[in-house]
């Protein structure tokens, strides 16, 4: 199964709108979902808080209609559940949902504070931050609460960008995520906030989704008919810091390559590892995969290398020093190569490739990947794959102790290792971007980026 096909969808909301209409058309009322909705919510609050007492504060919208629907819910199990509304339902469906609650609402601003809070305030229809007094009183609520669970999102955060709009905004303990993830479960500021997130399924439709969350990668181990060449060979262009070069190179052989040979190398490294000119290494069709940038420095002699590898035929992957020499004439290049190459720039990097690009980092992102013609893995601590169609996906965080030296050019020969395998150039960038978040996991605290490289044969484990 494919990268693309084995994630998880994320919707934004303009779509998620569009697949709740599809279902509207087909006949289903706004209140048949709601009620949808709002069981999925009362079964995660009875699930994972249990019979304690609850509040749920109700925005105007749609998303505090299921919280209405929720506490009817909650409450006919014998549960104590107070409601609290900040404005009046401003939907036919929300003004539906109070009615079946029936119960009293409180003022939001003068609601006293319950075990569980339950944030139905805003969802995908929030249009700014929340006003202070709000927000000051849902981050109160939160404080005195034990347990904090938000309906779709946190009120307070932009669905589609992963911004915070608002200061002070809680971390929540659980997110509902209604019909699908959003952007913003997996984007940081916002995904910071999220907490853990459970998808309820409210059967709305998901396929039109450019957007997917990175999945485990299922990869087959050698059978008895494989041989080194077959399993993947992956050549490594070094340059002036042979230390990156060889953690790249190294990172391949970890990752399952058959074969691993670095150019320019100052020797050493695994004794494993072969060292050949990079002008026979591009001439060897057996190459299924080329890295070029950890270590390879900026001058002149790196300037003729990176001429070199882009030169050839072998599929490419561009990082660090590379992705800064390559300059536009470097991306035209790129763009018209037979094998669509990778490029895994950090954001300086991608600041320096793409002048003038600025948005939000998945906009970004996929700009790049237009622009350039080869798939783009955007790093940092919430790693963005783009393809030049128009897909991405987004890897869940990562162990923030991969901010550390090296750990980039351990990713570069990770997703090297993938490409040279088969696996076609979006593939490969996901399979790599999923090992490399795993192998941290393993490596723990305080990883250096040789003990990533030495994480990867159990992170691949997982996969087989
Ligand atoms: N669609 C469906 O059928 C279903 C949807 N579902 C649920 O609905 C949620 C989306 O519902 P929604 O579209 O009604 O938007 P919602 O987030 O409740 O808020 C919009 C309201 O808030 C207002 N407003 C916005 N920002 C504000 C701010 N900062 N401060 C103050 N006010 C602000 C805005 O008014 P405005 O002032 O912007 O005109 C408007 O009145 C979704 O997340 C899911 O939980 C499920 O029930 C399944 C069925
Ligand atoms: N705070 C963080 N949380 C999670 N992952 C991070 C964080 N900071 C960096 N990373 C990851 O660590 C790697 C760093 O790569 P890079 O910046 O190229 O470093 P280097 O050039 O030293 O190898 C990337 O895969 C990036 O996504
Ligand atoms: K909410």
């Amino acid at each position: 199964m494919s990268a693309w096909d084995a994630g998880r969808p994320i919707l934004t909301a303009g779509e998620t709108r569009a697949a709740e209409q599809a279902l509207f058309d087909g006949g289903m009322s706004v209140e048949a979902l709601m009620a949808r909705a709002g069981a999925a919510l009362a079964e995660l609050v009875w699930r994972h808080a249990g019979p304690v007492d609850t509040l749920i504060v109700c925005g105007p919208g749609n998303n505090g209609g299921d919280g209405y629907v929720a506490a009817a819910l909650l409450r006919r199990l014998g549960m104590t559940v107070r409601v609290a509304a900040l404005a009046a339902p401003r939907t036919d469906a929300a003004r539906h949902a109070r009615d079946g609650w029936g119960g009293a609402v409180e003022a939001f601003a003068e609601s006293a504070p319950a075990t569980v809070l339950v944030d139905a305030l805003f969802g995908t229809g929030l249009t700014r931050g929340l006003d202070t007094a709000v927000a000051t009183k849902l981050a109160a609520l939160a404080a005195a609460a034990t347990v904090t669970i938000a309906v779709d999102l946190p009120s307070g955060i932009a669905t589609d960008d992963g911004a915070v709009l608002t200061e002070g905004l809680p971390r929540f303990d659980l997110t509902l995520a209604l019909g699908a993830l959003k952007p913003a479960h997996r984007l940081r500021p916002a995904a910071d906030h999220v907490g853990r997130v459970v998808v309820g399924e409210i059967g709305i439709p998901t396929d039109a989704t450019g957007l997917r969350e990175l999945a485990r990668p299922r990869l087959s181990a050698p059978t008895a008919a494989d041989h080194k060449y077959s399993r993947g060979m992956v050549a490594v262009a070094g340059g002036a810091m042979p230390g990156a070069a060889l953690l790249a190179a190294t990172a391949a052989q970890r990752a399952g390559a058959g074969y691993v040979a670095l150019s320019n190398g100052a020797g050493g490294g695994p004794m494993a590892l072969v060292h050949r000119p990079l002008e026979a290494l591009i001439d060897d069709k057996r190459v299924g995969a080329l890295a070029i940038g950890p270590g390879l420095g900026r001058d002149s002699a790196a300037r003729d290398i990176l001429a070199v590898a882009l030169g050839s035929a072998r599929p490419l992957l561009v990082d660090a020093d590379a992705l800064v020499l390559l300059g536009q004439p470097g991306l035209k290049r790129l763009g018209a190569l037979e094998a669509m190459a990778i490029l895994t720039p950090h954001e300086g990097e991608f600041a320096k490739l793409f002048p003038g690009i600025a948005s939000d980092r998945l906009s970004r992102a996929r700009a790049g990947a237009a622009r350039s013609g080869a798939v783009l893995l955007l790093k940092g601590s919430d790693s963005i794959v783009a393809h030049p169609d128009g897909r991405a996906v987004i890897a869940p965080a990562a162990p923030a102790w991969l901010a550390s030296a090296g750990t980039g050019d351990v990713l570069a020969g990770t997703i090297a290792a993938m490409r040279a395998r088969g696996l076609d150039a979006f593939d490969a960038a996901c399979a790599g971007l999923w090992l490399h978040g795993e192998a941290a996991r393993i490596a723990g605290p305080a990883l250096i980026a040789d003990d990533l490289a030495a994480a990867l044969p159990r992170a691949l484990e997982q996969c087989l």
